[in-house]
């Protein structure tokens, strides 16, 4: 039976690869590409058609940061499929990020140096802005709109009498002082960043402890530092080009340095061949690249507890009933009480 995979995201860096990567191993795969901006969906697939010709490829507008936008998704997917194998989560987003150029030079010559590449711990601030829906636009964006998604398409997801699997993209930036259960938006800090993807950690831990019995089954993964849109905001390509050379040095350091989009797709094309009775639902599966060039994946263990991350669910359940009935409302007050 062909497998049904969905990838937010998919119209860009390792999102795209991914797809690419997954097409090459399963060629009867049904895959459809979750994107925001249909005309870069569209270049993407036609990228895609040239290398794999007769692929089943269908685009799907969706916009993780709308939850209008994901409530309509997730009816058109549930028009269209009648299952889900693989739900890729890897749109994100790292908006206004600023570098400690201080930190980073202190860093240089600190014991901790391998760990700052690999992380960035103490290099990153962003700015973060409050979205149409009233929620803050990076939480929204790399978590809040991907877990309702996931909400929207149980039927498709859980239960089914096959397993499905969901595989977030959170990031070895993810860092739990950066995170404030109290504050989960992170609407007061500077590093949203950091806090969503340590929040998809603790999210995905607490979905496989409520949804494994139902046949869902949620991972998480690293693609180490890639090369793609979301670094050229924090530096500009053409100088990440000219210290090419630079990182392919730091590589033989910290084999986090993946670098392609098509080696930082490592980690979740190797997901794609495993069963998932035989993954820990505490590890970060990382794709890493050697010094000599070689992929192979590493899992980790996440830095997360049980407590924390059943607090975290109920508290995105609470939020999701509220903005369940915010737009229920809005939807009364523009139609009236008529079925939609
Ligand atoms: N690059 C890196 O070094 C690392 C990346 N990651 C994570 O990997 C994932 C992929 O990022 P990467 O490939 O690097 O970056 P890209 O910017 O190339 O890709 C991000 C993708 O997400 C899409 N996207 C952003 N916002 C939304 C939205 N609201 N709705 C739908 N799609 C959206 C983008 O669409 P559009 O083209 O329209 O903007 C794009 O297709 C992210 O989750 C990122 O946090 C983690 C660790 C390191
Ligand atoms: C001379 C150069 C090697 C200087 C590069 C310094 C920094 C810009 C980078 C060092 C570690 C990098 C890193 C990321 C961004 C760029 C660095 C801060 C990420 C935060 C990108 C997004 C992620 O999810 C994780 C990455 C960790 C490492």
């Amino acid at each position: 039976m062909e497998k049904v995979v969905i990838v937010t995201g998919a119209n860009s860096g390792v999102g795209l690869a991914l797809c690419e990567r997954l097409l090459t191993e399963d060629s009867q795969l049904r895959l459809c590409l979750a994107c925001r901006n249909m005309q870069r969906a569209q270049a993407a697939r036609s990228a895609l058609l040239t290398s794999h010709n007769n692929a089943n490829i269908d685009l799907l507008h969706l916009d993780v940061g709308s939850v209008e936008s994901v409530l309509a998704a997730a009816q058109e997917v549930k028009a269209r499929y009648n299952r889900i194998d693989f739900l890729y989560l890897n749109a994100g987003i790292m908006p206004n990020p600023q570098i400690d150029f201080k930190a980073f030079f202190k860093g240089l010559f600190s014991k901790n140096v391998i760990n700052m590449f690999a992380t960035a711990e103490g290099l990153l601030s962003q700015q973060d802005r409050l979205n149409s829906d009233g929620l803050q636009e990076v939480f929204a964006t790399n978590l809040f709109g991907h877990f309702l998604l996931i909400r929207e398409l149980e039927p498709l997801l859980c239960g089914t009498g096959d397993t499905s699997r969901v595989v977030w993209s959170s990031s070895s930036n993810a860092r739990r002082s950066a995170f404030n259960i109290d504050d989960m938006q992170h609407s007061s800090g500077t590093e949203p960043y950091s806090s969503s993807k340590y929040a998809v950690d603790l999210l995905s831990l607490a979905l496989n402890r409520h949804k494994n019995n139902q046949g869902l089954f949620s991972s998480v993964i690293c693609p180490g530092l890639v090369m793609t849109n979301l670094t050229y905001g924090i530096l500009p390509s053409f100088f990440w080009t000219l210290i090419m050379p630079i990182m392919w040095l730091i590589r033989i350091f910290t084999n986090t340095f993946t670098l392609t989009p098509y080696n930082g797709a490592e980690a979740q094309h190797w997901l794609f061949l495993q069963k998932p009775e035989s993954l820990d639902p505490r590890a970060k599966y990382h794709s890493l690249t050697s010094g000599l060039g070689k992929n192979y994946v590493e899992s980790r263990q996440m830095d997360i507890d049980d407590e924390m991350s059943d607090v975290l669910y109920s508290n995105i359940i609470e939020l999701e009933q509220e903005v369940r009935s915010k737009v229920s409302k809005a939807n009364t007050a523009k139609y009236g009480n008529r079925e939609r």
